[in-house]
């Protein structure tokens, strides 16, 4: 089993990099490495003698391009190089690699785009400070006009290394080579569609330095999760395996329940169960077969219903309904202390409230599942969680604020712990827009929940299960195929 996979942001890159050099290797060497690298990645696109057009900025990262100039020259392309600012300007390592370049410096402004089968985009890394305006941004605009295929270093300039975010204007690169772990603007949108495809080149800074300097974001890939996942034993009995409660909608909003009822129920769950309002139980009643029913009135009734300490797992808010009868059931479902997952209207409900929910998750595993809007709405009095430009700080914030694990929904998920952890989904898929693919997401976290996955684990796999199935479905996915591909996800998983 390969090790979770760490996303280093710049700063704790930059740390890692120090340390590295601390432990013997000089900077100027990891940026030969860097170099050698975006090098071999070249090769990889244009064949030898090809045409290519390196564009290095002022700081390290266009080191990396005099570096890959240099070797691309050596080993016989036709190589030009065009820097912004003045060679004499140059600091660093960079200065020290430039010396190596035998080749003219060009002007930016002078640099021929249309005649290059690669240009390299050295222009800015994890060092960007501001947006991009005057040169910097007329090149960046220049170059994705010229149609060429575009290598980006480290990450396509113009994106913010930490958010993701663009500043101002950002190359949009075929192919990005990023040095010893990637960084959160790889997987964060819109970083990641501006990145293409991405190479992680190891440059000699061993896994020990990367987990000390980072060690709390991860790709959401299932060696963060897979060895908690349940298989039953021989003698498991289906208690043991979890009994799942779904609050259900009045009778005409009833299908959001059953659809995460039923995927609590593929994903594992022994028993699950809907918790119906008594006018809504003759409807649910004709839609379910291996799910049961229990009629519910209000958080009196779902007092009751929790008075069985079997049932350790909870969804309460698709279709549930934004009044505060809804935030009564919460209110209820907190103090019974199990396995909680708040989605949709359990969320909305607290427009404006969430000051109700501080610190109310510390005591029982909680997921909340937030899309932007619930989020934005939820939170609309507290700028300190709002404001922040990366999506993992937000969630990290709200987890914090609240003590729940907060999965905030998108392409680019971030499921964050109030610990500190916090993973980055990307194998989804835009089919998975669609209505009720969310109350399916909330079925499986609780159905991994019910069967003992701690919250952060069971939203991390409950995110990836649900993205890997809509993925492998593709067009004309509707939420009611999820749950139903699940078992092909999981037979794979558990191999
Ligand atoms: N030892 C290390 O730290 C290593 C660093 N490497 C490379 O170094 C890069 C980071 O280098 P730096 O920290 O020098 O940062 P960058 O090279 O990304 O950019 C910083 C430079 O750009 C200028 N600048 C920032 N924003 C600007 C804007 N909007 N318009 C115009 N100028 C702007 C800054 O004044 C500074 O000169 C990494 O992305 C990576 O490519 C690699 O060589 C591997 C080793
Ligand atoms: N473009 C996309 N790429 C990948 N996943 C997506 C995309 N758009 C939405 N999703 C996923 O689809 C689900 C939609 O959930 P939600 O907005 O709550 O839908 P609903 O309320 O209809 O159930 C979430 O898991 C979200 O991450
Ligand atoms: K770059």
């Amino acid at each position: 089993m390969t090790a979770p996979e760490l996303i280093l942001t710049p700063t704790e890159m930059k740390k890692a990099d120090l340390e590295a050099v601390a432990s013997g290797i000089p900077g100027v060497e990891l940026m030969r490495r860097a170099g050698r690298a975006v090098a071999d990645s070249a090769e990889k696109i244009v064949s030898r003698g090809g045409t290519i057009l390196v564009v290095a900025g002022p700081g390290q990262n266009g080191g990396d391009g005099f570096v890959a100039a240099t070797v691309l020259a050596e080993r016989g392309y036709r190589v030009s190089l065009s820097l912004l600012g003045e060679p004499d300007r140059l600091t660093g390592d960079s200065a020290l690699v430039a010396r190596d370049w035998k080749g003219q410096v060009q002007r930016v402004e002078d640099a021929a785009f249309h005649e290059a089968d690669l240009v390299i985009d050295a222009l800015f890394g994890t060092g960007l400070s501001r947006d991009l305006d005057g040169a910097a941004r007329h090149a960046v605009d220049r170059m994705n006009g010229s149609g060429r295929p575009i290598l980006a270093v480290d990450l396509p300039s113009g994106i913010d290394g930490e958010t993701g975010t663009v500043r101002g204007i950002a190359v949009k690169a075929g192919r990005t080579i990023t040095f010893a772990a990637r960084k959160p603007c790889h997987l964060l949108m819109p970083g990641r569609a501006f990145s293409g495809s991405i190479e992680v080149a190891d440059i000699g800074i061993g896994r020990e330095i990367l987990s000390a300097m980072g060690g709390r974001l991860f790709g959401n890939d299932p060696a963060l999760w897979l060895p908690t996942l349940p298989k039953p034993g021989l003698s498991s009995h289906k208690y043991e395996r979890g009994h799942t409660l779904v609050a259900s909608g009045g009778a005409t909003r009833t299908g959001a329940a059953r659809l995460a009822a039923r995927a609590a129920l593929r994903i594992g769950s022994g028993l699950v169960t809907v918790a119906s309002p008594p006018e809504a139980i003759g409807v649910t009643a004709a839609h379910l077969t291996a799910i049961m029913l229990k009629g519910c009135d209000g958080p009196e009734g779902l007092h009751a219903i929790l008075q069985d300490p079997r049932l350790n797992a909870l969804v309460l808010g698709p279709a549930l309904g934004v009044h505060a009868n809804t935030r009564a059931m919460v209110a209820v479902a907190v103090h019974a202390r199990r396995s909680l997952v708040l989605d949709a209207d359990a969320l909305t409900s607290f427009e404006g409230l969430a000051s109700e929910l501080h610190g109310a998750f510390r005591h029982a595993p909680t997921v909340l599942t937030p899309h932007d809007g619930e989020f934005n709405r939820m939170f609309k009095d507290h700028p300190d969680i709002l404001d922040p430009e990366s999506k993992i700080e937000r969630a990290r914030r709200a987890a914090t604020y609240t003590g729940a694990v907060v999965l905030l929904k998108g392409a680019d998920t971030v499921v964050a712990s109030p610990d500190g952890r916090a993973a980055i989904n990307e194998n989804g898929t835009p089919y998975l827009a669609t209505a009720g693919s969310g109350d399916t997401l909330c079925g499986l976290i609780a159905g991994l929940m019910a069967q003992n996955l701690p919250a952060f684990e069971a939203a991390c796999a409950g995110a990836w299960i649900h993205a890997e199935a809509g993925a492998r479905f593709g067009p004309g996915l509707i939420s009611e195929d999820l749950a139903e591909l699940v078992p092909g996800v999981l037979r794979d998983l558990l191999r």
